[in-house]
């Protein structure tokens, strides 16, 4: 564990974007609760003390949410798109120290998070361009005096659950369509990275956007806060982003009212290296996919299956990749790999390694916590894996690359398709009928091919079978905080 304290105030440009209150219809608040710590991942130490909403501060929220949206949905599109914009360039324009201040609660590496506020940013872009875009249809009548029209109308106050992970991104992936739409939007972000959704609050506050358009209430107590949206009758839409057991709970819960919801869960993306893979882009794009943010995203990959014949070479290369990643604090020049979020993380990974061991695989690299302590863990690779092990069915969320050895196409398949996750896969192939029969093949909602990275504001993210409901970016993202309104006109 670094010892250094955080002093995060004095690493800022502008120390005004360190905000620790709630933002509720406009105005800054504090918590009914008291305030809880927000905690630097790689030093242990506080660097905020963030306002404790209650759940009476919450249904607050939601009401400031709903008085304020119906004025919001009178807004042209055009003039919805103009302050997004404004939105979107303040995010950019102090991106350096919404990416200190990211790293600082969530430990990712600084460029890493820089990265994440360029394309959270792109979200509330792209959004703020389809504002202008949301067309209805006129069908021709069924009788001669009847003229049908199609109506695209925004569903009303939104409420949004978002992990710790990507504390800037999940936000925006939500609140950039949302607001485009005409939704208003409740933010309750991660307990553990409150103050990149509060940085998004003041950003927002400045660019103009309407007092109780656009909420963020921090609390410690994530299942008050998650039933408040749940039954309040005035939220019209949940959407969440995390594990898919929170996700099975909060979709009961909604079935109360039978909420529309939106679902981006967990994953168990296999990246499978076909023996006419070019070895050295493969690795690469192992390395991307496998140790972006330590591990813990839901599309890294979590499976690595490499076919016999080029399998020892393969591990050799990704060995050598490896063994080059530095491990270190987030906010240090040079940092490639920073800490996991917290304890539970690091135990996640080493259940997972030794039953690899237990049950007859390699530890080829890593495999150990990291001597600078706390929650630095060893980037880690393992061989000899098989599908009766954890790590073939469980998301490890952490730096551990197991290789797996199949034989042809269809048991890979087989074997990729054998979990009730169904959100990113990957493959790296050259002939072209294999590729096209693969892509076809795995039960994913994303798929990459020759390529470890997919994420992007222009394509549907989301997944199939447990790993979520409805698509996120793209401008088919916008339809999920949209109402479609059948109007049957007689003439
Ligand atoms: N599909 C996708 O796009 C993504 C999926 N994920 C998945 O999320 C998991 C890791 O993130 P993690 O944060 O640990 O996931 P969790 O599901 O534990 O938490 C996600 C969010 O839900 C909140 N939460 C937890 N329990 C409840 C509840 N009963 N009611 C309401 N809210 C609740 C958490 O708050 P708190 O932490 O304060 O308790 C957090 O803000 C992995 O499975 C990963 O795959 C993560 C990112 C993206
Ligand atoms: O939290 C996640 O894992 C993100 O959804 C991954 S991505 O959108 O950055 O690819």
């Amino acid at each position: 564990m670094l010892d250094a304290p955080t002093d995060l105030k004095s690493l800022l440009k502008d120390p005004s974007l360190l905000v620790t209150q709630g933002y509720v219809g406009g105005q800054w608040t504090d918590g009914e609760n008291g305030r809880f710590d927000v905690t630097n991942p790689a030093r242990g130490d506080v660097v905020a003390q963030v306002a404790d909403l209650s759940r009476a501060q919450v249904a607050k929220a939601i009401a400031a949410a709903a008085k304020a949206q119906k004025d919001w949905a009178a807004w042209t599109g055009k003039e919805r798109a103009a302050v997004l914009r404004r939105w979107f360039d303040l995010m950019m324009e102090n991106q350096d120290d919404l990416g200190t201040i990211l790293t600082a609660e969530q430990g990712k590496p600084l460029a890493e998070a820089k990265g994440e506020i360029a394309y959270g940013a792109s979200f509330i872009e792209f959004f703020g361009e389809e504002a202008k875009r949301v067309y209805g249809e006129m069908i021709p009548g069924h009788q001669r005096d009847k003229r049908i029209m199609v109506l695209k109308q925004p569903i009303g106050v939104a409420a949004s659950i978002t992990p710790w992970n990507f504390p800037n991104a999940m936000i925006t992936r939500k609140a950039g369509p949302a607001l485009a739409a005409g939704c208003s939007f409740v933010a309750r972000p991660a307990a553990e990275t409150p103050l990149s959704a509060l940085v998004l609050a003041e950003l927002a506050h400045r660019a103009g956007i309407p007092a109780g358009v656009f909420n963020v209430v921090p609390s410690s107590r994530s299942s008050e806060v998650g039933k408040e949206f749940c039954e309040n009758p005035a939220v019209r839409k949940l959407t969440f982003t995390g594990s898919t057991e929170v996700g099975r709970i909060l979709l009961r819960q909604a079935a109360d009212q039978v909420m529309k919801c939106s679902m981006e869960l967990g994953g168990n993306a296999p990246f499978i290296v076909f023996d006419d893979a070019d070895l050295d882009a493969a690795v690469e794009g192992a390395m991307m996919c496998k140790f972006r943010n330590n591990g813990q995203t839901c599309v890294c990959a979590n499976r690595i299956y490499v076919q016999a014949g080029v399998y020892d070479a393969f591990a050799e290369k990704l060995k050598a990749a490896v063994e080059k990643l530095n491990v270190g604090d987030g906010l240090a020049e040079g940092t490639t790999t920073g800490p996991l979020i917290n304890k539970d993380a690091v135990e996640k990974v080493q259940e997972h390694i030794e039953d690899v061991t237990n049950k007859g695989g390699n530890v080829v690299t890593g495999g150990l916590p990291h001597d600078l302590g706390g929650t630095f863990f060893q980037p880690t690779i393992v061989t000899g894996v098989t599908q009766d092990m954890k790590v073939a069915t469980e998301e490890t969320f952490g730096p551990l690359a197991p290789l797996f050895k199949f034989e042809d196409e269809d048991s890979v398949i087989e074997m990729a398709n054998d979990t009730i996750f169904g959100l990113a896969a990957y493959f790296y192939a050259k002939d072209l009928s294999r590729v096209y029969k693969v892509a076809e093949a795995l039960e994913y909602g994303i798929v990459g091919v020759n390529t470890g990275i997919i994420s992007t504001e222009l394509g549907p993210f989301g997944g199939v079978k447990q790993s979520g409901l409805g698509r996120e970016g793209s401008h088919h993202g916008i339809e999920d905080y949209l109402e479609m309104k059948y109007v049957c006109l007689s003439v």
